[in-house]
């Protein structure tokens, strides 16, 4: 099994705060790893700096054996597939649905859809479930539906990776278990998918590798962490101050529903 991704000591700096640091990771091919942590324990940032899309300050990232820092543009990006965070997806684009799943077949050297495109983006589009909504405009489409044409629009491009920065956030029940079933297939595919996340879900049995993010570092990664003794108490304050068991209460943030259905 090749890796996919390596990340060597790496550091993120933005502005004057260092966000990342001594970061070392390798996700082998076919893996399926969850990226779990705290609010800003750094998850998107690190995600975003494999993608290039903010500079990495020490350290580096591969991606197929090419580092992010010094060999960008060799980097096969239509093999890569990325879902920002929900709020970059942009409800305000006069396109329809299948327009926007279409241009993730676009980039920076072909400007057209090729042969075949709008079948493809059909077809990513009935893999999230909106196979019927494909010519609506996206601002007339829900949130979580929204979230699922994104997740489309990575798709198309049948990625080898797939990078995702919290599918699930805010999205209901159903939504979730649409995204589960979509994981599996992907998985028994042999993609690779990193995925950034703040509760498992449905996707639990999904999941084999947990890689938790605590101020920056790799507090954990290994199986699904357990949560702490007396968390899943009803009572039980999800407040933690700095007495010594920082990683065992950004784990448990990490893994515990927020709110339960
Ligand atoms: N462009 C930026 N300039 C300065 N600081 C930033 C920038 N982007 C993010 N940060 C800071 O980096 C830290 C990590 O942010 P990041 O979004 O990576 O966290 P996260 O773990 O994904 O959080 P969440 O779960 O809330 O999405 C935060 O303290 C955030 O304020």
């Amino acid at each position: 099994m090749s890796d996919l991704i390596s990340v060597t000591d790496l550091r993120v700096d933005l502005g004057s705060a260092t966000i990342l640091r001594g970061i070392n990771l390798t996700v082998g091919e076919g893996e399926v790893v969850a990226l779990l942590g705290a609010n800003g324990s750094g998850k998107s940032t690190l995600m975003r700096s494999l993608l290039g899309l903010v500079p990495i300050t020490g350290g580096d990232a591969r991606l197929f054996g090419t580092s992010v820092r010094t060999q960008r543009r060799q980097i096969p990006w239509p093999r890569i597939g990325y879902v920002p965070q929900r709020a970059a997806v942009g409800s305000g684009i006069p396109a329809t649905a299948l327009e926007v799943v279409l241009t993730g077949l676009l980039n920076d050297r072909r400007w057209h859809v090729p042969r075949g495109g709008r079948a493809r983006g059909l077809a990513a589009l009935e893999s999230v479930d909106l196979g019927d909504r494909a010519n609506s405009p996206l601002h007339q489409l829900s949130g979580g539906q929204q979230q699922r044409v994104a997740i489309a629009r990575a798709l198309v491009r049948r990625p080898d990776l797939l990078l995702l920065d919290e599918p699930m956030a805010g999205v209901d029940r159903p939504t979730q278990q649409t995204f589960a079933r979509l994981l599996a297939t992907l998985q028994s595919e042999g993609i690779t998918v990193g995925i950034v996340l703040h509760e498992l879900g449905p996707i639990r049995p999904l999941i084999q590798r947990c890689v938790v993010l605590r101020h920056g570092q790799v507090a954990h990664d290994g199986g699904i962490p357990a949560p702490a003794p007396g968390h899943g108490d009803a009572d039980h304050e999800h407040v933690h101050l700095d007495h010594g068991h920082h990683e065992r209460a950004d784990v448990h943030e990490a893994v515990t529903p927020r709110s339960l259905p």
